[in-house]
């Protein structure tokens, strides 16, 4: 089998999505329907990365007190459970939809604070599972009381190991992260985490790709960002590329496209043989079909492969001159 991709998650959730037909806030709304499902940003990219058949490697901290839909989640895909227990239930995220627009309110709750024992549990993890060149995936925010600079201390260590980081996180834990010493592989951050970390307004498509390509020059190999229903543009040394996201008539929920994204990312390059220089045009076709495809569903799931083929297929990218 090939080598694993291995996904972080400190502060997992157990997503409710509860959609109305038409939000109004301050009165009572009746729920057209209600879903709870195993998320956080790593657990979704390893459940999209395993629906495409890649192996993959799950990890990071969760409650113990309600296990039960993650294990179920790992077991139906076989996806291999690596995270470590601490005390406590996993957080409940609240997913409100608007069905009438799909706009989507999210209630994040701040996760369960770990102990440094746990966090130190995972350094020892990491050091057992990460061969030269394996692709890590670490997403998510920091659940509250852990050091903003977390994410830059296991991608520093990860580094070490020879991997390649994919980071998606936001705010004092991205700031961190990107430190020189630190710099992840690939990072995917949306439009506005990237206004946060740049202090500053990107007005238009011209304005983020060339703060991506500033990214990129300052050592960062791939620059994703993510524009919602604009698309995504992706940077490298090889040139910026912009993907159209398609017209779709069957969409059930936003939550964790962002993630799916990232996952075809990943399991694109995971198919690229070592040595091999990716295509990076055909990469971002990938996370593209991936994030159109997850759109269809609530919760981390992808339909067959064949479907995810079709839709790649129809995906347009296109070259971004500077
Ligand atoms: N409304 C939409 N219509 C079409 N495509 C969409 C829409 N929303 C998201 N997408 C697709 O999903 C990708 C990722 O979405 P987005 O930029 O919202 O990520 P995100 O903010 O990281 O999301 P999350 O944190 O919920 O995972 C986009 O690049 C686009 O391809
Ligand atoms: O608190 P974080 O880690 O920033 O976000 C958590 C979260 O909103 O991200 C996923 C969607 O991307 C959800 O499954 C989950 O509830």
């Amino acid at each position: 089998m090939s080598q694993p991709v291995i996904t972080l998650t400190l502060n997992p959730a157990l997503d409710q999505t509860v959609t109305v037909p038409l939000l109004r806030t301050g009165a009572v709304n009746l729920a057209s329907e209600v879903h709870v499902n195993a998320g956080g940003k790593g657990v979704n990219v390893a459940s999209c990365l395993a629906d495409w058949g890649v192996p993959v490697v799950a990890s990071g901290l969760l409650g113990r007190d309600n296990t039960t839909p993650f294990e179920d989640l790992f077991a139906d895909k076989g996806i291999r459970d690596a995270f470590i227990r601490v005390g406590g239930s996993t957080r409940t995220n609240i997913k409100l939809v608007d069905a009438s627009t799909l706009d989507t309110t999210d209630i994040n709750l701040p996760g369960i604070q770990p102990s440094t024992g746990a966090l130190a549990k995972l350094q020892l993890l990491l050091d057992e599972h990460i061969e030269q060149n394996s692709l890590a995936v670490l997403a998510g925010s920091l659940p509250a009381g852990v050091d903003d600079g977390c994410w830059a201390q296991y991608a520093r260590q990860l580094r070490q190991l020879g991997a390649r980081v994919v980071l998606d996180t936001s705010g004092p834990a991205l700031q961190q992260a990107l430190a020189p010493d630190a710099l992840p592989w690939l990072i995917k951050p949306n439009q506005h985490e990237l206004e946060q970390y740049l202090g500053r307004a990107l007005p238009d498509l011209t304005a983020i790709a060339a703060a991506a390509r500033q990214l990129q020059q300052r050592g960062i190999a791939v620059v994703v960002v993510s524009l919602g229903s604009a698309g995504a543009l992706l940077c490298c040394d090889q040139g910026c590329w912009l993907a159209e996201p398609l017209q779709l008539d069957k969409l059930k929920s936003t939550v964790g496209a962002g993630d799916a994204l990232v996952a075809g990312l990943v399991a694109a390059l995971h198919a690229t043989a070592p040595g091999q220089t990716p295509v990076w045009p055909e990469v971002l076709r990938l996370g593209m079909a991936f994030a159109a495809a997850k759109l269809a569903h609530i919760g981390p799931h992808l339909p067959d492969t064949g479907e995810v083929a079709r839709l790649r297929a129809r995906i347009q990218v296109t070259p971004l001159t500077p």
